[in-house]
């Protein structure tokens, strides 16, 4: 009987696994989630998982345990490890007469709370430590602080002060990160372990996933996310483990790639922070697409080939980060900074000739801090950034209880969106990954001492846990016809894009080059004008001087003309001498006579002076043939003088002519020289 009923149950629970089995083919869960339920198919395997008591949970063989992590070797595996908690949050039990919810009540996103030791400042005015975990329940209890010496011993009706109350809440992991020496602590470690690795399990499954810090500032995100070197936080232990499984891969079908980007949203702008600064700062916008909702138009997306160079990335958009230090937190992160890598699965099956592609998005968000102006005595810069930080961590606020309210993700008549998205840069980007196609995680981190922050922080992660996103697979199957298709198309929009570029480089070429021929008539023509200009003003000079010159031969010429025409008047003259006689006269010894030119004296007489009359009709005797001889000769000189210069007028008319056909001078400018050259012709006339 007691063999039968073993038998029975051993079918049963076969069963189950083999539905289990192909229920998880169906989701596409990881293969090695196949491996677990192997492992755990003994009776009461799964169902120790799920139990309560800690002893029972050092048995499960955690996912956490087979991961090829180099953290994994020095992973705690113990009861009190979170990595091992969070498997049985599923089982957590709700103690509802305390009025405390569950953990997820109708919602899927994980929501856990972490809270950090106390800081110098705390320690110095000897804060009281407000906040209480129970690693076995994931409560969450905040102690109301000691009423205030005024209000002390008085009713509730009658204090001064607000009246504040213990309060509980349940979460899917509470991390105890207060005291080092207590058991529980929850080391950076503990948390990847606990969060990290089962959101990367997700995404080799193929589903995006996000995990957002929130928080008061001071009270841990960066250390949570980031945290030390020494210390390192989500971000770089994701990286670390996500080459990790990529190198250790067993299957040979599967390339992977990894892509990274990183932003801040920081006063209601977005900057990329994988590029260098700028000043004034280079913002980038946001688009929506239809199929993957609202995105950072031009932001970096780099390949990382490995985790060495993952780590570079993430630590150069570190320090691009805008942090600044304020009285709450010396390293106050004044941004939103969203760490975003993608990773692809290509398998491809040698069988059938077939593609599976599986792209899954992980965000890592580090929320700037909520802060009260009184609090950071914040002025200036600070106080601004603080109020735009607030304004949006405000607008989360509304967005989650909008999401948590199934009425209102319903949607509204006509279509009016009731989840206020679109009212800051950061919950429009995280549209998504708050309500969408992703699986979520909140890590609400506290600070010990702040009842009145802690209390708003637990409230808001609360109202998360209600929250239901819509993961889904994101999986693309291609067989060999579509794959070929596919590259046919990309090749022919490869070479359509590659013909329009050369297309563009050849008109560009031909508008420079024409630009250049352009340059190059102009300067010529340039040069040409100047040389017109030269030739013109040294033709004008020329002219000038040739007029003045001509001027002065009329002159002369018509003086000679005139003295000609109307001979000296009668001088009177020594009685007639021939030339003989006066040849006879040199003889004279007295040559004092004589003048040194021998030229005739005319010397007074007493007898009557010979008047000299001109008669026309009248013969010329000798001595008036001298004087017509030497008019003459004037005359000829003058003539010969006329004679050179026309001849040099010709001359110089031939060479206007000559650089007149060199230059081609326009219509307008050889008209103007002819007519110059005309009137020096008439002129000469
Ligand atoms: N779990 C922890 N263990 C040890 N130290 C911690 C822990 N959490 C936070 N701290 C320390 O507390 C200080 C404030 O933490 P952190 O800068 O991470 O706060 P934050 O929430 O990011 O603040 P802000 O919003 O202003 O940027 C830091 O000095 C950090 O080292």
């Amino acid at each position: 009987m007691y063999t039968h009923l073993v038998e029975r149950r051993r079918d049963a629970v076969e069963a189950c696994v083999h539905l289990l089995r192909e229920y998880s083919r169906e989701m596409a869960l990881d293969p090695r989630f196949f491996r677990h339920i192997g492992q755990s198919s003994g009776p009461g395997s799964i169902s120790s998982a799920t139990s309560s008591d800690s002893s029972a949970l050092t048995g499960i063989t955690s996912p956490s345990v087979i991961s090829t992590s180099a953290s994994a070797a020095t992973m705690r595996s113990t009861a009190s490890s979170p990595s091992l908690r969070a498997r049985e949050s599923v089982s957590i039990p709700v103690n509802r007469q305390d009025g405390i919810a569950s953990p997820s009540p109708g919602g899927n996103v994980r929501v856990v709370v972490r809270v950090r030791k106390f800081l110098q400042r705390e320690l110095d005015r000897q804060a009281e430590c407000l906040i209480a975990m129970d690693p076995h329940t994931q409560m969450t209890s905040l102690k109301a602080p000691k009423p205030s010496p005024v209000d002390r011993g008085k009713p509730k009706s009658q204090a001064r002060g607000k009246v504040l109350e213990d309060k509980s809440f349940t979460f899917d992991n509470s991390f105890w990160s207060h005291d080092e020496e207590d058991e529980h602590y929850a080391h950076q470690e503990d948390v990847y372990n606990c969060l990290g690795e089962e959101f990367l399990d997700h995404n080799f499954e193929g589903y995006h996933t996000c995990i957002f810090a929130y928080g008061q500032t001071g009270s841990g995100k960066s250390y949570t996310m980031m945290g030390t070197p020494e210390q390192p936080g989500l971000i770089p232990r994701t990286c670390e483990d996500l080459f990790q499984r990529i190198e250790s891969s067993p299957s040979p079908d599967i390339s992977y790639n990894v892509r990274v980007s990183y932003f801040e949203v920081y006063n209601e702008h977005v900057r990329d922070l994988l590029v260098p600064r700028t000043d004034p700062p280079h913002y980038l916008r946001i688009r929506e697409s239809p199929s993957e909702g609202p995105y950072v138009k031009d932001l970096t997306e780099v390949t990382a080939r490995n985790y060495v160079e993952l780590m570079k990335y993430m630590r150069k958009g570190d320090v691009s980060r805008t942090v600044a230090s304020t009285k709450m937190n010396d390293t106050s992160s004044r941004s939103h900074a969203v760490f975003t890598i993608t990773l692809k699965q290509i398998h491809h099956d040698l069988s059938t000739d077939e593609t599976t592609e599986r792209t899954a998005r992980i965000r890592l968000v580090d929320l700037a801090g909520s802060e009260r102006a009184k609090a950071t005595e914040a002025t200036g810069a600070r106080l601004r950034e603080g109020s735009n930080i607030n304004k949006s961590l405000t607008t989360l606020g509304r967005v989650i209880a909008a999401l948590a309210d199934p009425k209102k993700t319903r949607g509204g008549r006509k279509g009016k969106e009731l989840v206020p998205y679109r009212d800051s840069i950061l919950t429009w980007l995280l549209k998504d990954s708050l309500g969408g196609n992703s699986k979520t995680a909140m890590i609400a981190c506290i600070s010990p001492a702040d009842y009145e922050e802690t209390l708003s922080t637990l409230r808001y992660a609360d109202q998360a846990k209600h929250i239901r996103t819509r993961a889904r697979v994101n999986q693309d199957h291609v067989s060999a016809a579509e794959r070929d298709q596919q590259i046919a198309e990309m090749a022919e929009t490869i070479r359509t894009l590659q013909l329009s570029v050369s297309q563009a480089h050849a008109n560009q070429r031909a508008t420079e080059l024409q630009d250049e021929r352009l340059e190059e008539y102009q300067q010529k023509v340039e040069k040409m004008q100047r040389l017109m200009e030269e030739t013109k003003m040294v033709s004008e000079c020329k002219i000038r001087q040739l007029q003045t010159e001509n001027e002065a031969l009329r002159m002369h010429l018509k003086l000679a003309l005139e003295s000609l025409k109307n001979p000296i008047p009668p001088v009177t003259l020594e009685p007639r001498q021939s030339l003989s006689s006066l040849a006879e006269e040199d003889q004279l010894p007295d040559g004092d006579q004589e003048n040194p030119e021998g030229s005739p004296v005319v010397e007074p007489s007493d007898s009557e002076p010979e008047v000299w009359e001109d008669d026309e009709d009248d013969e010329y005797d000798d001595d008036e043939t001298i004087t017509l001889d030497n008019s003459e000769q004037e005359a000829y000189q003058v003539q010969e003088r006329m004679q050179d210069l026309l001849g040099d007028l010709g001359v110089f008319k031939r060479k206007l002519a000559t650089d007149h056909e060199r230059w081609r001078p326009n219509e307008h400018a050889r008209t103007r020289k002819r007519r110059v050259l005309g009137t020096i012709a008439a002129n000469n006339r």
